[in-house]
């Protein structure tokens, strides 16, 4: 109960008006915005709960799966100001291209994000509080003349509950089938997500890239409280062809019953120290030791779960509770693979995929049920599970809302969060009232160290302990779910220069290898604190922003931890997830950008010698004129804040001494180095003069001298040879690199000294004046000045590398004529794309600032450079 006299603060809303941070690609995301944050329960008791504040966003629908066992709810929110966002284009005004699709996404996206929450049927009052705390039912619905609101519900509690609802929220409850909900989540899920699948053999996931036109039939074998068993056939074409009640109910009410434990997760947690030789009746037990060969069994292996008992003379008490657990365990799970198989047998179906909360991501359950399937169909066919596992029924539920927003959705619009507060299971936290500033921090800090702890890794390994069977066994993740925040974003396309987008891997490395996925979560770790200085320092170095800097500094670190501990955790990571990750939970602190005053500094120093780099370029020949624009590009691309090394050396130097150390010892040949065919492809022969590139798109990396003296003399090389330029930059700040925005400003200030780019600026519309120039250009240059366009898009990235299955329509729009693709920089020319294929002529550049990944790629050293010409085919 509320306390009466202290209803100011028990109401108090909070308005620590955090600035609202403008999110990856479109979105709008206030993290942790405490409006709204209540206090319930008791004033006076020293840590009564607040309820998991009410944040700001439209909730449009909310369904629910009511189990045996689980209430599972998907909700999908809008945020008010999705639908108010600018794009760049609107702030630049007249635009060249595309202009109907950047009003049609403005106003109608469709954009927001659906959340994933799951709690307790026994405990179903908490989920009634946390949807009134929320108010997810009244967004809910259409509510129809007279009608009360209605919500979407599957599962026996739908029935079950009905009444419950209406007393309680007022809602009327929209009953769908469970199997039809389970199979329109499934199709959905593997349909639209794409890494949603995946094997588990050894220990180890697999994720598995799921054909959308070879996916019927399939088998799905839902594990909850008890087991349906459904062949699907095709969109809603589908029978329920087998169950069993030997399921997760099992599992978790025998275990309760045998080792008194009180939650699911602590059976899961107790069964890692278990071994199964203690009760399990093994054919050795049987055979004096022996194999039974002739029908293939050998004395390892199981004969008889639990078959121990029988002739030891104990009681349950002399049993460990551990070793019961896992017993328990294994013999449910390896039970229902060998069911599954026998249906997949059965039918004659080869893809078999396993849902329902009772494999809670759990290595030895996966483990137990393919081996299962693996020994029956003799290798044949392989168990596949699905990281949504136990939301099939609730996203059918969701799914079946006459106007859900999701139709039709591909993978390329879905892009996978995971904030801290995601996985927050029943919206409870405790903490102090809330008086003032200061209090309101201090509830922020809980609300983050109680997310951290959530996700944190329960710290329970028995790594290389095998039971008999050869079952690697893994820990658990407590109360962890498995699934972040998945972000709609409908304006989202497929880059349409991408010469096989269903062959294209954006990463170079792949982090499933251990060794590589160790080193760049050290290499994180370790610059942490040095980024935590910067983020602090880039918000005036108040208090305020310090604490905000120790909660971002304790998330990451948890994120860190919780991937070197299970690295398959938020699914299929390439580096350019693990960095997109760092910047996006430096936004879920607030940090708008963390190195906005090194990247002014550093422009503006870069600015300042900028017309005599240009004096010097036009002094040159044709030919070295384009060999030194190239080598600037590469020298300039020394200047990078998320190299290690490249940091180390900034302490040393000015910028302008660095960069002309880094283009002194420049010389070719480059490590990899196609600058002859490059230079042939833009200048010919002497008899033959090549037809200029009609538009290039460059795709920038980082603020200061890398643009300044590196980028923007290519961009206006390419501009006085005819060639239209697109200038890419990302949509939001990541490490120093440039972002859209500014770009337009750097370039609104390189215009004052140069002719060719403010003509090409003010062509490509970018500046309004064209008689606004205070200098000449210090080229001299005596050529008609070609007006081909200059423009700037945004890529839709908040990461310092590119992933071209996921662009801004911007973007996408303005590759329609282009003909070259220029790539700078490690993030988006090594890490990710150094393998990528255009359709057009690519151009990559890049220096390479790591030692390792210098001779792992390159067989090469640190600070070699990358000179990739890779002509259309
Ligand atoms: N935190 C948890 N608390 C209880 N059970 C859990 C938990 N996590 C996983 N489980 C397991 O998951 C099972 C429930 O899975 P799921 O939610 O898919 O089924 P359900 O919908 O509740 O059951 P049914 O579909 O049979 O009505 C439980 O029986 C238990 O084995
Ligand atoms: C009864 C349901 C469908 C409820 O989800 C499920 O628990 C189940 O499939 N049980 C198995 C029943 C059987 O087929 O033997
Ligand atoms: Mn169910």
């Amino acid at each position: 109960m509320n306390n009466k006299d202290n209803e100011e603060e028990v109401e108090i809303e909070i308005e620590i008006e955090m600035e609202e941070v403008v999110q990856k690609k479109n979105i709008v995301r206030p993290q942790l915005n405490l409006r709204g944050a209540e206090i319930q329960g008791n004033y006076e008791e020293k840590d009564p709960t607040i309820l998991l504040p009410n944040q700001s966003d439209d909730i449009s629908h909310l369904a629910l799966d009511i189990g045996g066992s689980l209430i599972k709810l998907v909700y999908f929110s809008r945020h008010e100001q999705d639908r108010s966002k600018k794009s760049l284009k609107d702030t630049i005004g007249s635009s060249s291209f595309n202009s109907r699709r950047n009003i049609l996404s403005a106003t109608s996206s469709g954009g927001g994000r659906l959340h994933f929450v799951n709690f307790e049927t026994r405990k179903i009052n908490e989920c009634l509080d946390f949807i009134s705390s929320k108010q997810l039912h009244l967004g809910s619905s259409e509510i129809s003349s007279g009608n009360s609101a209605t919500i979407k519900a599957t599962g026996g509690g739908a029935f079950k509950f009905a009444d419950l609802f209406k007393e309680k929220l007022g809602v009327s409850i929209d009953k769908e089938d469970e199997m039809d909900a389970l199979v329109a989540g499934a199709n959905f899920l593997l349909k639209a997500i794409s890494h949603e699948a995946f094997t588990h053999v050894g220990g180890q996931k697999e994720f598995v890239q799921i054909d959308h036109d070879d996916l019927y039939p399939y088998l799905l074998v839902n594990i909850g409280s008890g087991v349906s068993i459904i062949k699907v056939d095709g969109d809603g074409t589908f029978e329920r062809v087998s169950g069993t009640n030997v399921g997760g109910g099992t599992f978790w009410g025998l275990g309760k019953l045998l080792t008194k434990c009180q939650s699911f997760d602590e059976l899961l947690e107790m069964s890692q120290r278990g071994d199964i030789k203690a009760v399990d009746m093994f054919v050795g037990d049987i055979y004096g030791g022996m194999d039974y060969s002739k029908i293939g069994l050998s004395a390892t292996n199981i004969a008889s779960s639990f078959g121990k008992a029988i002739s030891e003379n104990k009681e349950l008490e002399d049993y460990r509770p551990e070793d019961l657990t896992l017993s328990l365990l294994r013999m449910i799970s390896y039970n229902i693979g060998q069911i599954a198989y026998l249906n997949a047998f059965r039918f004659g179906i080869k893809r078999i995929f396993f849902g329902g909360f009772f494999i809670r991501g759990h290595a030895y359950t996966m483990n137990t049920i393919s081996n299962a399937f693996n020994y029956w169909s003799k290798g044949e066919a392989q168990a596949m599970f699905l990281r949504h596992e136990g939301f099939l029924g609730a996203l059918g539920a969701f799914l079946s809302y006459e106007k859900h927003g999701l139709d039709d959705l591909m993978p390329h619009q879905l892009v996978e969060r995971f904030p801290m507060g995601a996985p927050y299971v029943g919206g409870r936290i405790h903490g102090p009232p809330i008086r003032d500033l200061n209090e309101k921090i201090t509830w922020m800090e809980k609300f983050v160290q109680k997310g951290t702890e959530i996700i944190a890794p329960v710290p329970i390994v028995l790594k290389g302990i095998r039971d008999p069977e050869g079952l690697a066994r893994s820990s658990s993740k407590g109360d962890a779910l498995n699934v972040g925040v998945l972000h709609v974003v409908p304006t989202l396309e497929v880059f349409p220069l991408l010469a096989d987008p269903k062959m294209y891997d954006p990463n170079t490395f792949d982090l499933s290898d251990q060794a590589e996925l160790k080193y760049w979560l050290t290499i994180l770790s370790e610059v942490l604190p040095d980024l935590v200085d910067k983020a602090v320092a880039s918000e005036g170095g108040t208090d305020v922003a310090k604490r905000k800097g120790d909660g971002f500094a304790h998330a990451f670190s948890a994120h860190l931890a919780r991937l070197m501990e299970e690295p398959a955790a938020y699914g299929k990571l390439g580096l350019a997830n693990l960095l997109e990750l760092r910047e996006d939970c430096l936004r879920e602190f607030q940090f708008v950008d963390a190195y906005k005053t090194i990247k002014q500094r550093e422009n503006e120093a870069s600015l300042v010698v900028f017309p005599d780099l240009l004096m010097e370029l036009d002094s040159m020949t044709e030919e070295n004129r384009l060999h030194s624009v190239i080598e600037g590009v590469l020298a300039a691309n020394i200047f990078d804040w998320g190299s290690r090394a490249c940091v180390d050396l900034y302490h040393n130097g000015s910028i302008i001494e660095i960069y002309r150390m880094s283009r002194n010892k420049m010389c070719r040949p480059w490590r990899v180095d196609d600058f002859d065919t490059f230079r042939d492809r833009v200048l010919g022969s002497a008899t033959e003069k090549p037809k200029p590139h009609r538009r290039a798109l460059l795709f920038v990396d980082n603020s200061g001298a890398d643009i300044v003296l590196g980028m923007l003399p290519l961009a206006r090389e390419l501009l006085r040879r005819g060639t239209e330029v697109v200038l890419v930059g990302n949509s939001l700040p990541a490490l120093n690199d440039a972002t859209a925005m500014e770009l337009l400003e750097i370039l609104t200030e390189a215009s004052k000294y140069c002719d060719i780019l403010r003509k090409a600026a003010e062509a490509g519309g970018l500046l309004m004046d064209t008689t606004a120039t205070t200098m000449k250009d210090h080229g001299g240059c005596k050529h008609t000045i070609p007006s081909v366009p200059l423009t700037v898009v945004e890529s839709g990235c908040g990461g310092p590398c590119i992933d071209f299955r996921q662009v801004s329509s911007e973007l996408a729009a303005a590759a329609s004529d282009a003909d070259l693709v220029i790539l700078e920089g490690m993030g988006r020319a090594i890490h990710t794309n150094f393998n990528a294929h255009f359709k057009c002529d690519a151009l990559k550049l890049a220096m390479v600032k790591n030692q390792r990944l210098a001779e792992k790629l390159l067989k090469g050293n640190i600070y070699d450079c990358v000179c990739r010409f890779e002509p259309a085919d």
